[in-house]
């Protein structure tokens, strides 16, 4: 990110849509990385009612809220954004489990099939 302008050395709103669009194709790569442990995570969970870890995502919430306040940002901002990605991987989570389950019973017929 060294090559970015700094936010006081942007002098036109094409300086600063340079420097945004070049951190969110770092953000997406993030998001990327991220996404292939949630993934991962979904090949070793057993049951789709594994998907949802209350606890695991309020300590998780909590401590980005925290972080992102002591870094100057709005809590609620960031809470935001991590409630809704959570949700959507516990969703990926609970449909990908459901499908393996689904696809298991068909290929192991039980002893009457
Ligand atoms: C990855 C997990 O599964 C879900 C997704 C989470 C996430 O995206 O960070 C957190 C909690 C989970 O319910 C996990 O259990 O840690």
């Amino acid at each position: 990110m060294s090559h970015l302008k700094l936010p006081a050395d942007c002098t036109t709103k094409a300086d600063i849509r340079t420097a945004i669009d070049t951190i969110d194709e770092e953000l997406i790569q993030i998001f990327a990385k991220r996404q292939g442990y949630v993934r991962r995570m979904a090949e070793l969970k057993q049951h789709p009612d594994e998907a949802f870890d209350g606890e695991r995502i309020e300590t998780m919430v909590a401590a980005i809220k925290k972080r992102a306040e002591d870094l100057g940002l709005e809590g609620d901002q960031a809470e935001n954004v991590w409630r809704v990605l959570i949700d959507w991987n516990v969703a990926y989570e609970q449909r990908t489990i459901a499908a393996r389950l689904a696809a298991s019973d068909v290929k192991a017929p039980g002893p009457a099939g």
